[in-house]
């Protein structure tokens, strides 16, 4: 029997509590086919898009939609509105720059528009 039983990794100090694998470059280079109405963010390892809706009211109820969205994946958008608009831009802080995770939220962001 093993003393003090726990999983951790012996001596290497304090891990992150949850750490995310960043995308392969094989994977980056299907982002333009998978998700061709995002761009790649400028100075970061992100993805962005734009939303432009009739009006404020369609613009929040999208951004609630959107937030079901990101609770339910636990994985949360960096965004801003602004009246019609609504700039969304995705990256995973657990991976220090794109995963899987933003590609399966902006699959399901997108879905949610005809
Ligand atoms: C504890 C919680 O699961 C993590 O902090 C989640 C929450 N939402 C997140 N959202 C994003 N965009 N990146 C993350 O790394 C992330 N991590």
């Amino acid at each position: 029997m093993p003393q003090g039983g726990h999983n951790g990794a012996p001596g290497q100090g304090k891990a992150p509590v949850s750490k995310v694998d960043p995308l392969s470059p094989a994977r980056r280079a299907e982002l333009p086919a998978l998700l061709p109405l995002w761009s790649p963010a400028e100075g970061r390892d992100a993805i962005r898009r734009e939303f432009r809706f009739r009006d404020f009211s369609e613009a929040f109820g999208f951004m609630a939609r959107v937030a079901l969205l990101a609770e339910m994946q636990d994985h949360h958008p960096e965004w801003s509105n602004v009246w019609n608009r609504v700039e969304i831009a995705l990256t995973t802080h657990d991976a220090g720059g794109l995963s899987e995770r933003d590609i399966r939220l902006a699959a399901s962001i997108d879905a949610l528009l005809p």
